[in-house]
């Protein structure tokens, strides 16, 4: 009975857990039955939520975050959390999957997640990522012809000013 009541109140999903309990001499019924309430609690856990309802809950006493596809009630870890409430504040809001993963969370990080997952997001609900177009505006000066001219006009005035106060000082010149 004592492996029963662990196995209810154990909120592992996996069927490792409860293939250990079928191990257990004399007791495949009991331990069959715990495998299957078991996936009774899974399916129920996994409710689906709408991005606006996640969205809602972004305070440090009711805080929610989606990380790939899946919903969190982090709220209670917000002071544990070892990189601090205010990153997890700042995930609320938004898919914060790169945010989890730039971090490079230890498996271990990973494994407590567990703890705190409450659903799975309705991904069609999940705004689409904004990429940013810049402004159509013609480039300065895209004809190159002019600005070719210019360069030219640049060495030649020089050299033709140079020319034409040699031919002056050439032609006033006093034998
Ligand atoms: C359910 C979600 C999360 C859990 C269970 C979690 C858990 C952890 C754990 C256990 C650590 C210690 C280091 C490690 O073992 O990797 C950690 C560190 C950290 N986490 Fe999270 N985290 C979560 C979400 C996030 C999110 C969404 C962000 C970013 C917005 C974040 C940012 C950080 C930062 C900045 C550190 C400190 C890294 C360092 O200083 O080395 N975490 N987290």
């Amino acid at each position: 009975m004592a492996g029963l009541k662990n196995g209810l109140a154990c909120k592992a999903r996996t069927f490792e857990v409860f293939d250990r309990y079928e191990e257990r001499p004399g007791k495949g019924n009991l331990y069959l039955t715990v495998l299957t309430l078991s996936l009774v609690k899974m399916a129920s856990d996994s409710k689906v939520h709408s991005f606006e309802e996640v969205a809602t809950h972004n305070k440090t006493k009711d805080c929610w975050l989606v990380i790939s596809g899946k919903v969190y009630d982090v709220t209670p870890f917000m002071e544990d959390h070892p990189g601090g409430d205010e990153v997890l504040l700042s995930a609320t809001g938004k898919d914060a999957t790169n945010d989890f993963e730039d971090v490079g969370h230890s498996d271990s990080a990973r494994e407590t997640m567990g703890k705190y997952y409450i659903g799975e997001i309705d991904p069609s609900t999940v705004p689409l990522k904004r990429t940013y177009i810049p402004p159509q505006q013609a480039a300065y000066n895209q004809d190159k012809t002019p600005e070719f001219v210019i360069k030219i006009l640049q060495f030649i005035v020089p050299l033709l000013i140079l020319g034409l106060a040699f031919a002056v000082r050439q032609y006033t010149k006093k034998d």
